[in-house]
C-alpha cells in the first residue's frame, strides 16, 4: 500500500509548506480557505493532498520551512521572518509577500532585578535562546577580541524560564504582548529584529516546479491579504466639495466617481485601508459627504 507521504504520491504535485502547529497554524488555515485551497488533513498526517489543484500541503515545523524552501524541496512556504533570518538562507529564498499576522519582535531580555542595562553588559555572560545563530552573531559584534565571549545556550522553548532556573543571565526570545516576559520578571533591553509571517519561494525554482500554479496560489493569497487590509467606501458628495473629498479618499489608483441623478451630486466608490476607515468617515462627514457606506471585501485582486 502506498502512503501519502511518499515520492510516488507527491510526484507532479506543487508542494506548499505550512507550519504544522503553533502561532501561525490557525491563520494559515484561514488563508488557505480564503484562497479556496481545499484539503482534508488526516489525523497525525503531515501531508494533505489538495482536492481542487494538483498540489499537496506539507505540514512542517516553522523553523524548518526556510531550509525546505531554499533547497527547492517545496515550491512555496509560510513561516516567520524571524525563522528566515535564523536560517541564514536569505539569498536562496525570495520573500514573496508579507502576510500581516504573526507579528512579534526578537528581543534581548534580562531579569528586572538584574543590573544589566544594555546588551553590552551581557558580554562574557550566558544568554539562552532558540535563535542561537542570530544571538551568536549579535553578541559577537558587541564583544572585542580581548573580552570573554558571551556563551549562547540553545534551548528549544520556554526560553523565559532560563534566568529563573539559573541557566542564563539573559535571554533572546520573541515578544508580542509582553505578557510572558513580564510574568517571568524580565524586561527588554534591545530588539534584534521585528517579524511577521511571510510567503516564501525558492529564489531558483526547482526544475519540477509548476510555476504557473505557484503564481496562481501566490496571487490568490495576495488577494486574501489585500481584502483583509482594505474596505470599499461608498458615499455621495456635492460636486463643489468633490476635490476635498478626493483628497481624503485618493484610493489606491484612483476613486470611481459617477454622476448621481440628483444634479450637483456625485457618487464615489473607493478603497480605503481598514485601519484608517473610521478617521476617513469622520473627515468625509465634516466636509458634508453623506450616505457613507463601508463594504467588507471577501476577496479581491488588486
Ligand atoms: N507571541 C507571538 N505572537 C505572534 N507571533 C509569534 C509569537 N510567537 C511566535 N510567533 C511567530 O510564530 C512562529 C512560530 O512560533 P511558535 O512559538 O508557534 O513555534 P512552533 O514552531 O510552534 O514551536 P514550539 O511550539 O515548539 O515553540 C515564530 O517563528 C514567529 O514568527
Ligand atoms: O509576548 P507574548 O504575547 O507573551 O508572546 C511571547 C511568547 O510567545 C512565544 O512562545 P509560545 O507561546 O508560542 O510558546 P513557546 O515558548 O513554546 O515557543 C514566544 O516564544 C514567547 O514565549
Amino acid at each position: 500500500m502506498s502512503t501519502l507521504l511518499s515520492p510516488e504520491t507527491l510526484a507532479g504535485k506543487m508542494l506548499f509548506a505550512i507550519p504544522k502547529k503553533g502561532r501561525l497554524y490557525e491563520k494559515c488555515l484561514e488563508l488557505l480557505a480564503g484562497a479556496d485551497i481545499q484539503f482534508k488533513r488526516a489525523h497525525r498526517l503531515d501531508v494533505a493532498l489538495v482536492q481542487n489543484h494538483p498540489m499537496a500541503l506539507v505540514f512542517l515545523p516553522a523553523a524548518d520551512i526556510p531550509r525546505f524552501v531554499a533547497e527547492g524541496n517545496v515550491d512555496l512556504g509560510i513561516t516567520g521572518q524571524d525563522m528566515v533570518a535564523e536560517a541564514g538562507l536569505s539569498s536562496e529564498l525570495t520573500e514573496e509577500l508579507e502576510l500581516g499576522f504573526g507579528k512579534c519582535a526578537l528581543q534581548v531580555q534580562v531579569p528586572e532585578s538584574s543590573s544589566f542595562k544594555e546588551p553590552k553588559d551581557l558580554v562574557g555572560k550566558k544568554v539562552a535562546t532558540s535563535f542561537d545563530r542570530l544571538a551568536g552573531e549579535y553578541f559577537s559584534k558587541l564583544q572585542s577580541d580581548e573580552e570573554k565571549k558571551t556563551i549562547i545556550e540553545y534551548v528549544g522553548g520556554s526560553v523565559e524560564a532560563a534566568c529563573a532556573l539559573g541557566l542564563a543571565d539573559g535571554i533572546v526570545d520573541l515578544v508580542e504582548s509582553g505578557e510572558t516576559m513580564r510574568a517571568c520578571g524580565l524586561h527588554p533591553i534591545a530588539t534584534l529584529l521585528t517579524s511577521q509571517a511571510v510567503l516564501i519561494r525558492p529564489t531558483t525554482p526547482h526544475e519540477r516546479a509548476d510555476t504557473a500554479l505557484t503564481k496562481l496560489v501566490t496571487s490568490r493569497i495576495r488577494g486574501v491579504i489585500a481584502a483583509a487590509r482594505y474596505v470599499l467606501v461608498e458615499y455621495n458628495v456635492q460636486k463643489s466639495t468633490l476635490d476635498k473629498a478626493l483628497q481624503i479618499t485618493p484610493g489606491r489608483r484612483a476613486p470611481t466617481v459617477s454622476p448621481l441623478d440628483d444634479q450637483g451630486w456625485n457618487a464615489v466608490s473607493v478603497m480605503v485601508l481598514r485601519k484608517e476607515v473610521a478617521n476617513v468617515m469622520d473627515s468625509l462627514e465634516e466636509i458634508g459627504a453623506c450616505d457613507i457606506f463601508v463594504v467588507q471585501l471577501a476577496n479581491c485582486r488588486i
